[in-house]
């Protein structure tokens, strides 16, 4: 049978602006252990505003969410905030990575923060998941002076410094040009299929969705396919 990694049972959310209004309807799905699923649909239909809530960032729903059969609805902050750190993974369009500090401390931090492995073995995973994105030799340098694509794949590393049980992202491949974006694709499928990684990606990519394990097609704050 499939493990389940992430599973939402009737999500709704509304905004009040000023008056009240729907914005994502009766959401209900999961996916499994090892899945690349893709979220599209049409700007404004809700995917960022989903992403929100499947990452714990929003909790203010209708419904429930579970992370690796966990039930992260009606948490604390504090819970949250560290089973966000141990269970997800989050690569963004814009990387984020702290250009003051070199592309290893960077790709360490998350794991510092985890408080679950001394700072040596964090420095080791961190070689370890920089290894996997094949930006090893980098290690040192500093996170403005390497490429666009580079810091993309350093992002990636760090999303993945805590063995996340999902990682999440926000159009990864929508600050990049074809090739990075490919680039990025490959390391996305190469995850799953060799690694088992489970990965939920927002994209505006027809291409990058269509070579997904599974499109989820959402239109007007519901799941139409
Ligand atoms: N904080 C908010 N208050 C009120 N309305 C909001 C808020 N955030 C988003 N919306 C509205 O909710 C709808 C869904 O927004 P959302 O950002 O989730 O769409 P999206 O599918 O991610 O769009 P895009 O592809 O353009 O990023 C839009 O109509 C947006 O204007």
């Amino acid at each position: 049978m499939n493990e389940v990694i992430l599973e939402t049972r009737h999500i709704n959310k509304s905004f009040h602006d000023p008056v009240q209004w729907q914005v994502l309807k009766d959401i209900t799905f999961t996916v499994d252990k090892g899945e690349f699923v893709t979220v599209v649909g049409r700007s404004g239909c809700g995917k960022s505003t989903l992403l929100y809530i499947l990452s714990t960032m929003d909790t203010d729903y209708e419904g429930e969410l579970l992370i690796d059969q966990e039930v992260m609805t009606r948490r604390k902050e504090a819970v949250l905030a560290r089973i966000r750190n141990e269970k997800i993974g989050f690569v963004f369009q814009f990387h984020y990575l702290l250009n003051e500090f070199s592309v290893l401390k960077n790709v360490m931090l998350p794991g510092l923060k985890l408080g679950k492995y001394t700072a040596a073995e964090v420095e080791h995973r961190a070689m370890e998941k920089l290894k996997m994105v094949d930006v090893h030799h980098l290690a040192h340098k500093r996170a403005n002076l390497i490429s666009g694509g580079e810091k993309q794949r350093v992002a990636i590393a760090r999303a993945l410094i805590n063995d996340p049980a999902i990682i999440m992202g926000d159009e990864p491949t929508g600050n990049l040009d074809k090739k990075n974006g490919q680039m990025v694709f490959d390391i996305f499928k190469q995850l799953a299929e060799v690694f088992k990684q489970t990965l939920l990606i927002v994209t505006h990519d027809p291409d990058f969705a269509a070579r997904s394990h599974r499109i989820i097609e959402m239109d007007d704050g519901r799941i139409v396919k």
